[in-house]
C-alpha cells in the first residue's frame, strides 16, 4: 500500500517535473513550436503513452466545428498518425464525437478505456488500435482551442485524479503558450503595421515635400529645363532610382506620336542621397523611336515594370546587351484624362513594384498638371505677344485698317486711316462703313462684297472711296471676317491702301504699251485688239469691217536725206491729217515706220470705203510745212474687208498689206482692194520664203564671180562675188528675186555669212595661185551691216580664211550708210583701220549726194549700170556720169562703172577717166572654176579689148 502510494507520489512528482519542463519549453521560449516535440515526447514517456498529440479546433465554411491534428509524438514502434488524413478537418459531429464537444468545451477531461466509451467513439478508437486514451482541453484567451491527448495502444492506462489535474495544468500551460504566442504574433504584427504606417507616413511626407517643391518652382516661373529637371530629380529620389528621363508626347503633322524629352538625368546614390548628375538640355531631345521599352507605357497608357531589362523580350533590338539599364519603370502621366507624357526611372536596387507606382501617383498627377499649366502659360504668353504685335502692326502699318462690327459700324481705325482719309478716329467711330463709299460707287458692289465675305470669309478687290475733302480715290481693299468660338461673325477687318499712284502708273503703262509714242495713235497691239473687237461686233450685227493699210511713198527718202527729226515731225503731221479725215469712232493706228492702219466699222455699203481711202490720199498729197520747208509725200493704201477677205484680224491685216504692195506697184498714190490674185501673189511670196529657209540647210547657194578691170593697166584688180540660188524646182534664181525677201525675213544674216566665208576662202586660193594681188568685192546687206558684232564677224572670217584685209572690198549702198550715219561712220572707220576697202554701190540710184562722201572713208564709187547703159545715147546720163566721175576724183575717190556692155561705153568711160569697169563686155559673172581659167588665160584684159 505504502509502495503504491509512494509510486503514485513519485509519478505525480515526475509529472510536476514534466510540467515544469513544459512550462519552461513552451512559455519561456520565444519559439514554443520548436520545442513542442520535446515536450510531447517527455510527456508521453512520463505518462507511459504510446502517442501524445495536440489537436486544434477550427471551423469550416458552413460553420461546422472541425479539428485537425497539429503535433504528435509516438513511442518507438507505434505507427505515427500525423499524416493520417482522417485526423485532419475531423468533424466532431459527423465523426460521432459530439459528446467530446460538450465535455471538452466545459473544461472536462475525457479519459478511460476505449471499450468503456460510448459507441461509435469506442468503435473508432479501437479500430485505430487505441486501448485507452486521455484528452485534456486546451483553452486560450478566446476560449476552447483544442486538446492534448495521450493514447495507449499496448495496454489500458487509467489516470488518477491527481494525474488528471496535473494534465489539466499541463493543458493550461499549452493554452498559455498558444495564447502568448498569438499575443506575441499579434504584437509583432501590430509592430510591423505600426512601422509600416510610420514609414509610409515618412515617405508620404517626402512625397508631399517633393510636390511642394515642384509647385513652388512652377510658381517662381522657373525655366522648363530647371522645372522638369527638378520633377525628374524628385522622381529619381523618391523611387531610389539612378537613371531617368521625363518626356512629353508630341505628334507629327501626320499624327504619329513621338517623345520630346524635357529632362534626362543620371543619379548616383551618395550616403543615401540621390542627386542629379546631368541636367537636360534646354530644347530637349526628341525620342522618335517609339518601339523602345518605355513606349509601351505610351501605347498602353499604363505603367510598365521591367525588373530584368537585359532579358526582357520588349527590349530586344532597342537596348544593347551592355546597356546600363538593368531595371526600368515607365510611368505615364495624365491631365484630365489625357495622356501627356512619361517619366521613366531605372536601376533601383530593389525591384520596382506596384506599391511604388501607387506611391508615386500624386507626383505624376502633379507632373501632368504642371506640364498642362506650363503649356497654357506658354500659349497665354504667345497670345499676349501676338496681341502686342498685332497692336503694333495695327498702329504702325502704312495701310489703313478699319474694324467694324457685325452690322458694319466702325469700331476702330488706325493712324494710317487718318493719314489716307483725313478723318480722325473720334469723328468716324460709330459711323456706318458706307460713309466712306465714294458717291459714284454703286451700292450693288457693296452688297456683292458682303455676300462674298459671308460665304468665303474674305473679299479682296478695288473700290472707290472718298476722303474727308470729298476727293474720290481708288483703294485696294481686303476685308476679312472675325468669328467667335461659336463661329458667329462678330467683326470685319478691312485693310486698304490708296492706289491712286499705282493706278496712274498702270494707266500710263497701259497707254505706253498700247500707243505709239511719236504720234499718240494706237499701236499694233491696240490696233489688233480693236480689230478683233470690231470683227466680233460685226459678226453679231452682220456688219462689215474694212482695214486700210497705208504706207507713205517717198517717206524713207525724206527720212534718210533730211534726218529722223524731220521724218518724225512729218509722221506726226500725217497722222493728224489722216485722223481728221476719218470718223471719231474709226480707229487709226501706227504700226511702225511709215505704216498706218485704219479700221472702219459699222457700215453696210462698201462703196464708202474708196471715198475714205481717197480722202486720206488727198490729205497726204497736200504739201507739209516743216520748219519752213515744203515737203511732199503720198500714200498707197491696201484695203481688205471683213468677212469677204478674212475672218480674223491677222488675216485682214495681212491681206490689206498685200493689197498695199499692189497699190505701190501700180504707181503709188492710189488705193487697192484685196483680190484673189493678190492673194495668190502673197501665197507665192510665202512659198518662196519657205523654200529660201530650206535653201541654206540644203546648200542651194552658189557664188558667181565677175571681174573688175583697171582701166589704166587693163589688169583684173578685183572680182565681185554675186550670189545665185539654184533651186531643184525653180532652177537658177537671181539675187534681185530673193535678196529683198531674205532682207525682210532676216535670212540675209546666215546667207551673208555664207557669202563672206565662201568668197574670202576663194579669194585666198586665187591670191595664192596668182602673182598679182586680187581683191574680192562682196555685197553687204543693210541688216548685216547693222549687226552688233559685224566687225567681229569680218575679223573672224578673215582670220579663218587667212585672207589679208586689204584683199577684201565691201560694197555698201548709200541708204545703208544714211540710215544711221553716226554708227555707219564708226563702223566704216573701223573697217578702214583694219585695212579693208569700201565701195559705194549703185551710185546714182539713191540720194546721190556726194557731199557726204567727204565724211565717209569710201575708196570707190560704183556708178550704177542704169547710167552706163545709155551713156552713148543719152546726153543726160553722159553728163551725170562725167560729173560724178569728176566730183569723185576731186574728193580723191576712185570711180568704177558697172554694166559696161559695149566698146563705145568703154571708150567713153576711158575718156572721162573712170578708174575701173565691170560688165558683160569684159566678162559675164561665172562660177569660180571658170574664173580661175580666165585668170590663168588672160590676166590682162585690156590689151585684148583695146586691140579689138
Ligand atoms: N545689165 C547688166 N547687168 C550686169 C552687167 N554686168 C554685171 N551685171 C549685173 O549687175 C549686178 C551687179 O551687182 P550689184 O549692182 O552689186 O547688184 C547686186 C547686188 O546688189 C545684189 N547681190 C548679188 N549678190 C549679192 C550678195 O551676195 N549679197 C548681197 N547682199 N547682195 C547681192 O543683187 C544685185 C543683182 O545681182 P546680179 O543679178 O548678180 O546682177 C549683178 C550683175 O550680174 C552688164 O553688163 N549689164
Amino acid at each position: 500500500m505504502i509502495n503504491k502510494k509512494a509510486e503514485i507520489s513519485h509519478r505525480y512528482d515526475v509529472l510536476l517535473e514534466v510540467m515544469a519542463h513544459a512550462a519552461e519549453q513552451l512559455l519561456y521560449s520565444p519559439h514554443w513550436e520548436k520545442n513542442i516535440h520535446n515536450v510531447l515526447e517527455r510527456l508521453g514517456k512520463t505518462v507511459g503513452a504510446c502517442r501524445t498529440f495536440v489537436f486544434e479546433n477550427h471551423y469550416n465554411r458552413e460553420g461546422q466545428l472541425l479539428t485537425s491534428q497539429r503535433y504528435e509524438w509516438t513511442a518507438p514502434g507505434v505507427q505515427p498518425q500525423i499524416n493520417n488524413p482522417e485526423l485532419q478537418n475531423f468533424s466532431y459531429e459527423a465523426g460521432g464525437f459530439q459528446r467530446w464537444i460538450t465535455l471538452l468545451s466545459n473544461d472536462q477531461v475525457i479519459h478511460g478505456r476505449s471499450r468503456d466509451f460510448p459507441s461509435p467513439e469506442s468503435t473508432i478508437l479501437l479500430r485505430h488500435g487505441i486501448q485507452s486514451t486521455a484528452v485534456v482541453p486546451i483553452f486560450v484567451r478566446d476560449g476552447w482551442w483544442g486538446f492534448i491527448g495521450f493514447d495507449n495502444t499496448r495496454h489500458e492506462r487509467l489516470f488518477s485524479l491527481a494525474e488528471e489535474n496535473a494534465l489539466k495544468t499541463l493543458a493550461s500551460i499549452f493554452g498559455a503558450a498558444i495564447t502568448w504566442e498569438s499575443i506575441t504574433r499579434e504584437q509583432e504584427k501590430n509592430r510591423h503595421q505600426l512601422e509600416r504606417l510610420l514609414s509610409k507616413e515618412r515617405s508620404h511626407h517626402q512625397l508631399f515635400d517633393a510636390i511642394g517643391r515642384i509647385q513652388s518652382l512652377f510658381i517662381q516661373d522657373a525655366n522648363p529645363s530647371v522645372l522638369f529637371g527638378n520633377v525628374l530629380q524628385e522622381a529619381l529620389t523618391l523611387s531610389e532610382s539612378q537613371l531617368g528621363f521625363l518626356s512629353e508626347i508630341r505628334y507629327t503633322k501626320t499624327g504619329t506620336p513621338y517623345l520630346r524629352t524635357l529632362a534626362i538625368g543620371n543619379t548616383t546614390c551618395n550616403n543615401g542621397q540621390c542627386y542629379l548628375r546631368a541636367t537636360c538640355s534646354l530644347s530637349g531631345a526628341e525620342l522618335a523611336k517609339l518601339k523602345a521599352l518605355f513606349c509601351d507605357a505610351i501605347t498602353s497608357g499604363k505603367a510598365v515594370i521591367a525588373n530584368d531589362v537585359p532579358n526582357d523580350p520588349q527590349v530586344s533590338g532597342v537596348l544593347s546587351s551592355d546597356s546600363q539599364i538593368k531595371r526600368f519603370l515607365g510611368l505615364p502621366f495624365y491631365h484630365h484624362g489625357s495622356l501627356l507624357g512619361i517619366v521613366g526611372v531605372a536601376n533601383r536596387d530593389k525591384p520596382y513594384d506596384k506599391r511604388l507606382i501607387e506611391y508615386l501617383d500624386p507626383l505624376l498627377s502633379t507632373c501632368g498638371s504642371i506640364l498642362d499649366a506650363y503649356h497654357n502659360d506658354q500659349r497665354r504668353r504667345d497670345a499676349e505677344s501676338r496681341l502686342r504685335l498685332t497692336a503694333k502692326v495695327f498702329e504702325s502699318t502704312i495701310e489703313g485698317v478699319i474694324i467694324v462690327d457685325a452690322r458694319a459700324y466702325i469700331v476702330d481705325v488706325n493712324k494710317a486711316f487718318t493719314h489716307i482719309t483725313g478723318m480722325v478716329r473720334q469723328e468716324i467711330i460709330g459711323q456706318h462703313l458706307s460713309v466712306l463709299r465714294a458717291k459714284q460707287e454703286e451700292p450693288i458692289s457693296f452688297q456683292k462684297i458682303w455676300r462674298s465675305i459671308k460665304s468665303t470669309g474674305q473679299w479682296q478687290g478695288e473700290l472707290w472711296s472718298q476722303r474727308k475733302n470729298g476727293e474720290t480715290y481708288p483703294v485696294w481693299m481686303t476685308v476679312s471676317s472675325v468669328r467667335n468660338s461659336k463661329e458667329e461673325i462678330t467683326h470685319y477687318v478691312a485693310v486698304f491702301s490708296d492706289i491712286t499712284i499705282r493706278k496712274q502708273t498702270e494707266q500710263r503703262l497701259y497707254y505706253l504699251a498700247h500707243h505709239d509714242t511719236l504720234t499718240g495713235l494706237p499701236n499694233r497691239t491696240l490696233f489688233l485688239d480693236r480689230l478683233k473687237h470690231a470683227i466680233n461686233h460685226a459678226h453679231r450685227r452682220n456688219y462689215r469691217v474694212a482695214v486700210l493699210f497705208i504706207d507713205l511713198d517717198r517717206f524713207k527718202f525724206i527720212n534718210d536725206t533730211l534726218g529722223h527729226r524731220i521724218g518724225d515731225i512729218l509722221l506726226k503731221q500725217v497722222a493728224k491729217r489722216m485722223q481728221a479725215n476719218i470718223r471719231a469712232e474709226d480707229t487709226i493706228a501706227r504700226l511702225g515706220g511709215d505704216e498706218f492702219t485704219v479700221i472702219i466699222e459699222s457700215f453696210t455699203d462698201t462703196s464708202v470705203i474708196p471715198l475714205i481711202a481717197r480722202k486720206i490720199i488727198n490729205a497726204c498729197e497736200k504739201p507739209f510745212n516743216i520748219n519752213g520747208k515744203e515737203l511732199f509725200v503720198s500714200a498707197s493704201i491696201g484695203i481688205s474687208l471683213y468677212p469677204t477677205d478674212g475672218y480674223d484680224a491677222g488675216m485682214l491685216l495681212q491681206h490689206a498689206d498685200a493689197a498695199m504692195y499692189r497699190a505701190k506697184e501700180k504707181g503709188k498714190n492710189s488705193y487697192q482692194f484685196f483680190t484673189t490674185e493678190i492673194n495668190a501673189a502673197a501665197a507665192e511670196h510665202l512659198a518662196l520664203e519657205n523654200r529660201l529657209r530650206k535653201a541654206i540647210a540644203q546648200g542651194e547657194f552658189q557664188l558667181y564671180y565677175q571681174p573688175i578691170m583697171d582701166m589704166e593697166s587693163g589688169a583684173i584688180v578685183s572680182v565681185e562675188a554675186l550670189i545665185r540660188w539654184v533651186n531643184p524646182e525653180l532652177g537658177l534664181i537671181n539675187p534681185d528675186k530673193f535678196i529683198p525677201l531674205a532682207e525682210e525675213t532676216g535670212l540675209i544674216i546666215p546667207i551673208g555669212e555664207w557669202v563672206l566665208q565662201t568668197a574670202c576662202a576663194q579669194a585666198k586660193i586665187w591670191n595664192q595661185e596668182n602673182t598679182y594681188p586680187l581683191r574680192i568685192a562682196i555685197n553687204l546687206s543693210a541688216r548685216q551691216f547693222q549687226q552688233i558684232d559685224f566687225l567681229e564677224r569680218i575679223l573672224e572670217i578673215l582670220k579663218k580664211t587667212d585672207l589679208l584685209p586689204n584683199r577684201l572690198e565691201l560694197e555698201l549702198t548709200e541708204s545703208m550708210i544714211m540710215d544711221n550715219m553716226e554708227a555707219s561712220l564708226e563702223t566704216l572707220n573701223a573697217l578702214k583701220k583694219m585695212g579693208c576697202q569700201i565701195s559705194l554701190d549703185d551710185f546714182g540710184t539713191g540720194y546721190s549726194s556726194l557731199a557726204y562722201l567727204k565724211r565717209f572713208p569710201i575708196d570707190t564709187v560704183k556708178i550704177d549700170h542704169s547710167f552706163v547703159r545709155d551713156i552713148s545715147t543719152d546726153p543726160d546720163d553722159a553728163a551725170i556720169t562725167t560729173a560724178v566721175t569728176t566730183m569723185a576724183h576731186s574728193l580723191r575717190r576712185k570711180v568704177v562703172a558697172e554694166g559696161v556692155e559695149t566698146r563705145e561705153q568703154l571708150e567713153f568711160l576711158d575718156n572721162i577717166g573712170v578708174n575701173g569697169v565691170q560688165g558683160y563686155f569684159i566678162s559675164y559673172p561665172a562660177p569660180a572654176e571658170n574664173f580661175t581659167r580666165l585668170l590663168q588665160e588672160r590676166h590682162y584684159i585690156n590689151h585684148d579689148l583695146l586691140r579689138l
